[in-house]
Formats: C-alpha cells, structure tokens, sequence
C-alpha cells in the first residue's frame, strides 16, 4: 500500500472550510484493493463502505446520476473537479404522471461518491439542500480533496477495482479484507419493484408491459408520455404468462452483472419464442438481459463507459449520436445470434451499443436514450419503438385495457388521477 497525498489538498480544503461557516470536516480515506490510498476529508456519512470503484465523466447530473439504480453498490468518483454547486433538489416533488420530477429514483444509490473538490456553497432555484446534508440524510459517505485525475487513471490503467471509504485520521490496513464485491451478489433483486404496479396515462393509447430491474423514471416518463399506461412488474415476474395481452415489452436498465438474472432471461427467452409479433425494447441491462435470452453472452469491459458524451454509431444509417452511458459490462458483438444484427457501436472502444432483430419488432440499446442526465440525441428511439406498438396494436386481439387488469396483479397501484 502507499498514499498518495495531493498537494492541491490543503488549498482546496480551506477553500470548502471557508464556505461553511459552522463545520470543519473529518479526514478520510479513499483506498483501492491492492492499490493507492487517496487521502480527503469526509462530507458525507460518517460511515465506511466498499464495492467497486467506478468513474463518470459527465459535467452535470449528479443528482440524477446518484439516484439511477444501476449504480448500486459503487462508490462514484466525479473527474469534473467541482461538483455540488447546483445543490440538491427536492425528492418529493412529482411530474404530471406522478413521476419524480427531478431524481431518478427516490433515494442515492451508489454507497459513496469521490470528487476532487465539493462546493459548500450552492446556488439554484430548485435546490434545497447541499450536496453534503443529502449525503448524510442517505446515510451515504462522500470524501472530498481527492486527486481524483490520480484515482481515474489508476482505474483506466488497472481496470475496474474495488474500493473502500474509510472516515478517520488514519487508515488501518487491517481493513483490507473487508472489501466487498458487488458483482458476485444478484444488486436487480435489491432495486426492482417487489410488487407489480400501475400507470394509467392520460388519454391511453397503449398498454405496455414494463420488467423493472432499477427503472429509471424517464423511461418512464418517456413511455408514458408518449400514450401508453405501464404495468411495471418485478425482475422475477413470468412475463411469458402476461405478454400476449399488452401492446409491447421494455426492460429497464439495472445494476450489476446481468447474468445473475437468470431467471429475466429464461422468461424473456420463452416470451420471445411464444410472441413473435410483440414488440420489444431494452435500455443498458435490458440490452443484455434481451441479448443474453437470444443466446449471445456478455463480457465484463476494463473499467466501463459512464459519462453523458459517448459518441455511437448508428450502423442501419452511418449516423453518429452522442449518447449518456452507465456500464461495466457489454454484449460480445461476436456472440450475436444470427437473428440479430448489431445496431449501434461505441466510436470510443468499437464496443457493441445495441442490437436488432433482422424481421421482428425487437431492439435494445446499450446507451440511455431517455438520457437524465445527458443529450437526447436519441430518443427518436422510443418513436421507433411506438411505431411497432401502433401496429401490433392495430392487429392484436388480446390487448387488455388498463382498467381490465386483474386485482392480483396490482396490489400497489400507482395510478396516476
Ligand atoms: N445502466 C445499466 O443498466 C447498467 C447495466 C449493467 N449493470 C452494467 O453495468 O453493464
């Protein structure tokens, strides 16, 4: 082990002390299993934690970005040097579909986040709380003063590693077993609904049949804004025995290594093979899960694509787009069965981005085009996705109408009034 101290530290430190006024902050540790110990001070939780150390170059966003549930279990280091001077907005306020207006799910869900250097002091209209009080209500740790151009480059030099915030005047080596690895636990089954529940969209269209593995509220929204009510229904759900009677299938993106869904792949695999006129879409994990059912398989990348400027190729039109990103595994181009062709590539990495059936309604990509945060370069997706749900709706006899839906299947109805 050895520390790296850096020498901006001090100078940034009294920087954020002089902001606050009444509080002076504790050191920390941000350590990497088997690599350098970053010293900081601690803004958040007085709470050590462990699991993967990931990094997002995005420049603003971190509200949403701390709220997608695809980052549960990661500690999220910021390469933008100051993050926290927008504030935090509030949780409860909701959209016109009942949806939160400004978070991506109600409370953060990485377990600590690493910036260089945190803004005390913060200045917008929806803001109401610092970064560092959101921190500490949620219970999660943040440490600040980091050279976080120190930490990325360890990571994107040693690929994805696990690491550890401790809070305290010195670190204790004897922590070092204590790093826990987020990927060898199945995180889909701690974010997804426990309970089916219900979207009625106003002046419904289309009845489409969500699978949540961590749904991110602007798919949401950008479904249900586009006509159609949504049954959303937990990860594990027999999909296969509902299907046939909506007008299309999404599946959510989610945390972690898609291959301990096992049990999403099994029901998608039967759905597709029982409903070969049902369209489907799928963002980031429901990209996997959809590639992994149709027998390709997905790899673990060095330390993954997390910002909100990733350019992608659109391979049916030579189109560049400019994407928002969030993963540490993709699908293995290679691997794709023959029904499928690739879609969208990385112009980054040549990574694969998306995939689409070569004669029926399904696609998914392994980019955000619901975007929050991010460009919306892409949500002409969803306009491609409904083009499909028009028409099957046009031919399909089994459609159910949301008020039809069976009691059993909704006990928590989240219906919008
Ligand atoms: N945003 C997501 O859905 C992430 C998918 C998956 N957990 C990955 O890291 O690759």
């Amino acid at each position: 082990m050895f520390a790296l101290f850096s020498k901006g530290v001090k100078k940034r430190i009294s920087n954020a002390v002089r902001y606050s006024s009444t509080k002076t902050f504790d050191r920390a540790t941000m350590t990497i299993r088997d690599g350098p110990v970053f010293s900081g001070f601690s803004f958040g939780a007085d709470k050590n934690v462990s699991g993967e150390a990931v990094f997002t170059t995005s420049l603003v966003g971190y509200p949403e970005s701390m709220t997608d549930p695809s980052y549960k279990g990661q500690i999220l280091c910021f390469t933008q040097p100051l993050i926290g001077n927008y504030g935090v907005p509030s949780s409860s306020v909701k959209d016109k579909y009942n949806l939160l207006k400004f978070f991506e799910s109600p409370h953060i869900q990485c377990i600590g986040i690493v910036v260089s250097d945190v803004a005390m002091q913060y200045s917008h209209w929806t803001a109401v709380e610092s970064l560092s009080q959101w921190c500490k209500r949620e219970g999660v740790a943040a440490i600040t003063g980091v050279d976080t151009r120190a930490l990325v480059t360890y990571l994107r030099e040693q690929g994805s590693s696990l690491g550890r915030i401790s809070i305290g005047e010195t670190y204790d080596a004897d922590e070092d077993a204590a790093f826990d690895d987020p990927s060898a636990i199945n995180l889909v089954h701690k974010v997804s609904t426990k309970a089916p529940f219900h979207i009625e969209a106003p002046n419904a269209k289309y009845h489409i049949l969500v699978i949540d593995c961590g749904v991110k509220e602007n798919i949401m929204r950008n479904l249900v804004s586009r006509g159609a009510s949504i049954t959303v229904v937990p990860y594990n759900y027999p999909v296969q025995k509902i299907a046939p009677k909506f007008d299309g299938l999404f599946i959510t993106n989610g945390p972690g290594d898609p291959t301990h869904c096992s049990v999403t792949i099994h029901n998608l695999r039967q759905t597709m093979d029982e409903n070969k006129d049902l369209p489907i879409m799928g963002i980031c994990l429901g990209h996997q899960l959809l590639a992994l059912s149709s027998g390709a398989k997905t790899i673990k990348l060095k330390y993954g694509n997390r910002a909100h400027n990733i350019p992608t190729l659109d391979l049916t039109t030579g189109q560049c787009h400019i994407t928002s990103q969030n993963h540490g595994y993709a699908v293995d181009a290679s691997t794709l069965s023959s029904d499928f062709k690739q879609y969208f590539i990385n112009l980054n990495d040549l990574s694969n981005e998306g995939m689409i059936h070569k004669t029926r309604p399904i696609f998914s990509t392994q980019f955000h085009p619901e975007a929050k945060g991010g460009p919306h370069d892409t949500t002409f997706l969803f306009d491609n996705f409904f083009d499909s749900v028009a028409n099957h709706r046009s031919t399909n006899n089994h459609h159910i109408s949301a008020g039809d839906l069976l009691a059993d299947l909704l006990p928590n109805e989240r219906v919008l009034q």
